[in-house]
């Protein structure tokens, strides 16, 4: 077979991990494997790279995409679809992965609505966790340490110099799942959600009840990102009223864009090569219009028509 790959909107670490086990695990069973460079674009462009098991041999260790990502919005249009489609087919190319999000899950659906021959089989890739059915996505536990490295460099100046108030602010759109996990493991102690949204004399109220239980030399409050176009101005009101109300000292803190990239831990490398698998197995055997998920200790196919449900955030338990 003639397997295309693609990684497709937000990058995160593991996508390179998952492509090489996808070069490695489809050649060795005598397919070849094209990677189409920057998401749907490449393939309107028709700029691929037929990739071979030398070609990803330390992709393993490496964040971001080797293939880049794209974004190609003008993809809902029925004239781009279908110029993609007969590119795909310029090429015998029998059946497309794409490593990416639930936009690129649409981008996909809607190929393989056009052209049901082609079979189209998507992996979960976002460090925000939030694919419906799955209970992982790749680069989300990287995403992860990354975030408890700068709250252990936090907790320490906290605890050396206390009466200190620290507000952070992470990536994860608007899901919680990256933002709430600190709070379940411990490194701070309440966080202000979409999901659960504070008033700024909500948030205050919950900082004396901290400071005056004893229990705290210092606060850690953890702020979703939202909307990405208005990131920042949440957590700065917030800590302005608190300032202005409390007279506390408020540090606020921004882990940033440096969250999506860097090494893939090993969680997400042995998780990656789990998706590849299946991946594979998927368009081998036919099995239409569907994507992996991990979901009760396993990997699993789900209908793509599920992925565009949102995934219910659970404070208690996230997975
Ligand atoms: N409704 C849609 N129809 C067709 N293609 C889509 C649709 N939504 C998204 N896509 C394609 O998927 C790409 C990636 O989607 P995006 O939401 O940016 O990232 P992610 O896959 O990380 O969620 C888009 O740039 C577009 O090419
Ligand atoms: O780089 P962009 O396009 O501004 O995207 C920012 C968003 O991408 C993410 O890093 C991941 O988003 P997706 O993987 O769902 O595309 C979010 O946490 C963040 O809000």
């Amino acid at each position: 077979m003639n397997i295309a790959v693609i990684t497709s909107g937000g990058d995160s670490s593991g996508m390179n991990p998952c492509l090489a086990q996808i070069v490695k695990y489809a050649t060795h069973q005598g397919h070849v494997i094209y990677g189409y460079k920057r998401g749907f674009l490449g393939i309107r462009d028709n700029d691929y790279t037929v990739l071979r098991p030398c070609d990803v041999q330390d992709w393993h260790k490496k964040g971001g995409t080797e293939l880049r990502t794209g974004r190609f919005p003008e993809l809902k249009e029925q004239e781009n679809q279908e110029l993609l489609i007969s590119q795909l087919t310029k090429n015998n190319i029998d059946a497309l992965i794409v490593l990416g999000g639930d936009g690129s899950f649409k981008g996909a659906r809607a190929l393989s609505s056009l052209n049901p021959k082609m079979n189209i089989v998507g992996v979960p890739c976002t460090i925000d966790n939030n694919i419906y059915g799955s209970e992982y996505t790749l680069g989300y536990d990287t995403a992860l340490n990354k975030q408890v490295d700068y709250l252990d460099g936090i907790s320490d100046t906290g605890m050396a110099l206390p009466g200190r108030v620290f507000f952070v602010e992470t990536l994860g759109a608007w899901d919680g799942y990256l933002t709430h996990s600190s709070v379940l493991m411990g490194m701070a102690d309440f966080s202000v959600l979409v999901e659960k949204p504070m008033t700024n004399e909500e948030i205050s109220r919950e900082i004396v009840k901290i400071r005056e239980s004893g229990d705290k030399d210092y606060v850690v409050v953890m702020f979703a990102e939202g909307d990405s176009q208005n990131t920042i101005t949440r957590m700065v009101d917030a800590a302005n009223y608190v300032k202005n109300t409390l007279g506390l000292n408020v540090k606020c803190n921004l882990v940033g864009f440096q969250q999506r990239g860097g090494v893939p831990t090993a969680t997400d490398r042995l998780r990656a090569a789990g998706f590849a698998k299946y991946a594979v197995d998927a368009v081998v055997k036919g099995i239409q219009n569907v994507y992996v998920v991990y979901a009760d200790g396993k990997y699993q196919y789900m209908d793509v028509e599920q992925a565009f449900q949102r995934k219910v955030f659970d404070e208690f338990e996230i997975k």
